[in-house]
């Protein structure tokens, strides 16, 4: 598991460990791996150019230290302080001793750089970039690599808010843990690649955001023993598709097939097209309550006004999956009273039509949106987008980390409902069951898209849910 903490959970670590060590020597833990993660990206240190952006904390304290380290190996060290009678001291006579200078022409040493290193700010900045240091990040990305020290100066470390411009990297040398801003959009964008520097902080148990790795999912997908049957493994019921839009009942019942369940139950209008596709489905044209038994609904995709159904389904006393067209009828009451688990899953815009706003400021501000769906409904909310987030009322928010561009396609929503759906009539939580889900729907989609990536349909989305399974599991 991937775990990232809060600044404040971060500054106490920090705070208890800084009460053991000798002054400053987190400091040099954190610019040695800094100088080492400059040295992989710069191929050698001798002979290469690199600029400092130095803001006006520890952050620039960090790169200075690191510069400095550099400095010794022969790289050629210029440093550019945006508050220079504010620059951290101890870094700067370190980086002055060891042969590097401070920047007369920031432009111009910038054009000149083969590696330009941000510490302008860290966690302790609020608000996107100054005007300055806005332009100084332009030019750094148009002629260098770009090394962020903790996050990219402008980011917000626990929201992963850009509330302006924000610094562009490469790469990201984090120290002590993942902040959540490095592993949600838009700030994970901003980030590059990541790497962990470890400086030694004990953190607590429970983080603030996880994002499952192959080993996890591996744990939590079902499996069936010598004793399973069909209705062992858990029966999903699909609620889905109407006479305009048949295809989604289709795409639904792909994803639920593939899902672990030992059988799905499609009930709706399109079951001779469900039929055509998937023999094996079993089907009912309704009301979902007389259609026999489910351990799990899925219930929204292409369902058009069926608002009769929505309510029947989610009187059942199993966990219910909400989707697309579903979400349209719900209210926080329908789903406050269920006893069973209910897990909704919008895109941004049903995110902002649930919420009352507008869906760029969902876009913006992801976490807070999801985590406040989630309080709201007393449900899981797995909200999609470029970093799929899964929160329950507490506990961490789930960030997936398999998403690709390519699955910005139609259809392919259908598909994660029913490969979600089926993962909880097989007995997963609805939190395990949305992030395990997501994982594998973004692991397919990256297989049906290829090494180079294409476009790909939701139907191979599907076709490749088996193959994102045994990934996974070999
Ligand atoms: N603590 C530790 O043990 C360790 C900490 N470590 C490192 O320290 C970093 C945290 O350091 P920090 O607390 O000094 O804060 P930091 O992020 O450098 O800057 C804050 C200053 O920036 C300013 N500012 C604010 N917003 C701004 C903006 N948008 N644009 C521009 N400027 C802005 C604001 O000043 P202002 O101008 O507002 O008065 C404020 O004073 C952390 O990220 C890690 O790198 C590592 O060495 C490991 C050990
Ligand atoms: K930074």
């Amino acid at each position: 598991m991937r775990t990232a903490y809060s600044v404040e959970t971060v500054r106490a670590a920090e705070r208890e460990l800084m009460a053991r060590l000798p002054e400053g020597a987190l400091m040099q833990r954190a610019a040695a791996g800094l100088a080492v993660a400059c040295g992989e990206l710069l191929g050698r240190v001798y002979g290469t150019r690199v600029v400092l952006l130095v803001g006006s904390g520890d952050n620039g304290g960090d790169a200075l230290y690191a510069g400095a380290r550099l400095a010794r190996r022969g790289a050629g060290v210029a440093v550019v302080l945006l508050s220079p009678e504010r620059a951290h001291q101890g870094g700067l006579a370190a980086l002055r001793a060891a042969g590097g200078r401070v920047s007369g022409d920031a432009l111009r040493d910038i054009a000149c750089a083969d590696l330009v290193v941000d510490g302008i700010v860290g966690i302790g900045g609020r608000g996107g970039l100054r005007p300055e240091a806005a332009q100084l990040a332009r030019a750094a990305r148009e002629s260098a690599l770009v090394l962020a020290v903790d996050l990219p100066s402008g980011v917000d470390a626990d929201s992963g808010e850009v509330r302006g411009e924000a610094v562009r990297a490469d790469a990201t040398v984090t120290f002590g843990a993942y902040k959540p801003g490095l592993l949600v959009d838009p700030a994970r964008e901003r980030a590059g690649a990541l790497r962990l520097v470890d400086i030694g902080l004990t953190l607590p148990e429970e983080a603030d955001v996880e994002a499952l790795q192959h080993a996890d999912v591996a744990d939590l997908l079902p499996r069936p023993t010598a004793e399973s049957d069909k209705y062992r493994r858990g029966v999903v019921g699909v609620v889905a598709g109407s006479a305009r839009y048949p295809g989604a009942a289709v795409l639904a019942v792909a994803g639920a097939l593939r899902g672990g369940a030992g059988a799905v139950r499609y009930v709706g209008p399109a079951a001779d097209k469900v039929l055509a596709h998937f023999p094996e489905t079993l089907v009912h044209p309704g009301p979902p309550d007389k259609a026999g038994r489910v351990q799990s609904w899925v219930i929204g995709p292409g369902i058009g006004d069926e608002s009769d159904a929505l309510a029947e389904v989610l009187a059942a006393d199993v966990p219910v999956l909400v989707d697309a067209d579903g979400l349209r009828f719900l209210t926080p009451r329908q789903v406050r009273e269920r006893t069973a688990e209910t897990l909704l899953t919008p895109h941004a815009g049903e995110a902002a039509a649930l919420l009352g706003r507008g869906r760029d400021e969902v876009e913006a501000a992801r976490m807070e949106s999801v985590r406040e769906l989630a309080a709201q409904y007393a449900a899981t909310v797995l909200l999609k987008g470029s970093t799929t987030l899964v929160a329950g009322a507490d506990g961490p928010v789930r960030v997936n980390p398999t998403g690709t561009s390519w699955l910005a396609t139609a259809g392919s929503g259908d598909v994660l409902s029913g490969v979600t759906g089926s993962l909880l009539a097989a007995g997963l939580t609805a939190r395990d069951a949305g992030s395990v889900g997501a994982y594998l729907h973004g692991l397919a989609a990256r297989r049906a898209a290829g090494p180079g990536g294409a476009p790909i349909l939701a139907s191979e989305v599907a076709d490749h849910l088996g193959a994102a399974w045994r990934n996974v599991t070999d």
